[in-house]
């Protein structure tokens, strides 16, 4: 059990805070590190774990307060994982619409059933800078990738995400169902019972 009231989002991206903020709901009185700086750190990690305690211990460092952070990303099982860690960056930061230009052109001749994909997500979160014991809680959604995109919802590679289990993109689903399904949802339920909340 961790005994704080008020905690900082290290995430500088808005569809991913929205997320979070909604899971969280009023357990703990929630900051954004955009409220502190607007620089982003450089995440060098070699695995979604990594980069999420580097970005934690930033905003900690940043904030003076406890910070949790997301590092989450797409692995298509016939790109052997890819883009992963790099999910943010595939089209070399061109943004959302580009990486998924991306993605489907990398999977053009790839049949439906070699389409599997998941979505990864790792929390970290640290009561300070230099917290010797992070807490980590990981989540995975198992899906495929559409042929085109479909859906308004969600942010990132979500138009292309086909959700097996209620048949449709996850951009498709309104926010509360992604926020019940998602590979953040299941990171977020085992940190919030990790946390006693
Ligand atoms: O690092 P922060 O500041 O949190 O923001 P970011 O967008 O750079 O976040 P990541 O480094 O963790 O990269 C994750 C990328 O993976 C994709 N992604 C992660 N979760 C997703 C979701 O729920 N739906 C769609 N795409 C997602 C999306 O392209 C994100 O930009
Ligand atoms: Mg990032």
């Amino acid at each position: 059990m961790i005994d704080f009231k008020e905690l900082v989002l290290a995430s500088h991206n808005a569809g991913k805070l929205k997320e979070l903020q909604a899971m969280l709901g009023d357990a703990v009185r929630v900051r954004s590190i955009g409220e502190f700086s607007s620089v982003e750190p450089e995440e060098t990690g070699l695995s979604f774990v990594e980069n999420a305690i580097l970005k934690a211990r930033n905003a900690a460092r940043i904030s003076g307060l406890p910070a949790l952070a997301d590092d989450s990303g797409l692995a298509v099982d016939a790109l052997g994982g890819a883009p992963g860690i790099y999910s943010a960056r595939y089209a070399d930061g061109q943004g959302d619409a580009a990486n998924n230009a991306k993605l489907l052109a990398a999977l053009r001749d790839v049949p439906d059933a070699e389409r599997g994909a998941q979505f990864v997500c790792a929390l970290a979160l640290v009561r300070h800078a230099d917290d010797p014991l992070p807490i980590l809680c990981e989540g995975l959604w198992h899906g495929s990738i559409l042929h085109e995109a479909r859906g308004e919802h969600g942010f990132g590679y979500d138009p292309l995400f086909w959700v097996p289990e209620t048949e449709c993109s996850s951009a498709e689903l309104p926010a509360e169902q992604k926020n019940r399904l998602s590979h953040r949802a299941r990171a977020m339920a085992l940190l919030l019972q990790r946390l006693g909340l």
